[in-house]
């Protein structure tokens, strides 16, 4: 039995549902990602489980506790909001604090608490300031040592870092992460961002209208997505039927050593730009993987690479390279069978 067990979770606002049954076991010092995109309903799970909403099927539990009808107060979860939700008129060392004062703790153990926790997300020296007087990244650390406070049975984390700036960003998801590691805490986190779930969690719930598409090691969901939609959601921004390759004489797929069949007709194949390589038309083609003959239409410097649109007839393929192909050069586009992510197309929607 894992730590935090959420069980063919329904969850519906009037006549829409919005949660499928959910299935979810979370071990203990584990970080979920939620990942998903805009109203598949990571909000919601997140809100059923600190029990702010209600829930039409299923059960929740946290260590063998059944806290599916627990009011939010009793279910020892806390919950850091996007927004940092602080109290703007109290110093830095007495929001910490706050959740221990409700709770009747004594002065003295609340001060040392509050010092302990001060220096776990490195802001010593800041315990008398206004939080209206600290970075965004300052504020977040605060929302973060304040949730800690009360050792949460769960930490769940609503688009943490969304409101901070870039840089920022980068450097406090790593902070979270190492947090995470050293004190252990079972947590839950919502994101949008495919890099921030890949960065900071131990395993990624993938969620799609309401359901779990696919849960797995950042590994698992980068390299082995199991749908059609995990792939495109984790960057596999080109797509070809089978049906269309074996239609263009300017393009080739071969897989385990065979040219495709008629009977893989059905297949759909799906890869990054990353995972594309570019060469001119005279070089010896490889002879495994999908390999497609076109037309450079346009190249776009992104930094550290410069990314191409190949169009071949009447699809347009991306491919990144660290050279910039003109527009107009012929090329041949390779990506390794080891990179494509084939299904069948009963998979895709
Ligand atoms: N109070 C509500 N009443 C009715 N429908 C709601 C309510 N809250 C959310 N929904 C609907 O439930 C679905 C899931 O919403 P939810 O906020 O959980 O998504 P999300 O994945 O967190 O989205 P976002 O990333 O935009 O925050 C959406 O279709 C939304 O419109």
């Amino acid at each position: 039995m894992s730590y935090l067990n959420i069980s063919r979770l329904k969850i519906s606002y009037g006549e829409k549902v919005v949660l499928h049954n959910i299935d979810l076991a979370v071990e203990k010092g584990e970080m979920i990602a939620l990942l998903g995109p805009s109203g598949c309903g990571k909000t919601t799970l997140l809100n059923a489980l600190c029990g702010f909403i209600n829930v039409n099927a299923g059960d929740i539990s946290i260590a063998g506790r059944d806290i599916t009808h627990s009011a939010p107060e009793q279910r020892n979860i806390t919950m850091v909001f996007q927004s940092y939700a602080l109290w703007p008129h109290l110093t830095v060392a007495k929001n910490i604090g706050y959740g221990l004062k409700l709770r009747k703790w004594r002065r003295d153990d609340i001060d040392h608490r509050v010092n302990e926790l001060l220096h776990i997300v490195n802001l010593s020296g800041l315990a008398e300031m206004k939080v209206t007087e600290l970075s965004g990244g300052q504020r977040q650390r605060v929302a973060l040592a304040r949730a800690l406070a009360i050792e949460p049975d769960v930490l769940v984390l609503d688009e943490p870092l969304s409101n901070l700036d870039a840089k920022v960003r980068l450097n406090v998801r790593h902070e979270i992460k190492a947090l995470q590691k050293k004190l252990g805490f079972t947590s839950l986190i919502v994101t949008h961002d495919q890099q921030e779930a890949l960065v900071m969690a131990d395993r990624i719930a993938v969620l799609n209208q309401g359901k779990i598409e696919q849960i797995g090691t950042p590994e698992d969901i980068y390299q082995r997505p199991a749908t059609p939609f995990v792939a495109d959601f984790m960057g596999a921004d080109n797509k070809l039927s089978f049906n269309d390759i074996q239609a263009s004489a300017d393009m080739a797929l071969h897989i385990n050593g065979n040219y495709l069949s008629a009977s893989s007709q059905q297949q759909i194949v799906y890869f990054r730009s990353a995972d594309a390589g570019l060469s001119e038309l005279n070089c010896t083609p490889q002879d495994s993987g999908l390999t497609v003959e076109g037309l450079v239409e346009q190249s776009a410097f992104l930094g550290n690479l410069y990314r191409h649109s190949v169009r071949c007839n009447n699809h347009l393929l991306l491919a990144d390279a660290s050279i910039c192909w003109p527009p107009q050069t012929p090329v041949r586009l390779h990506v390794p069978a080891s990179a494509l992510h084939v299904f069948t197309s009963s998979h895709v929607r």
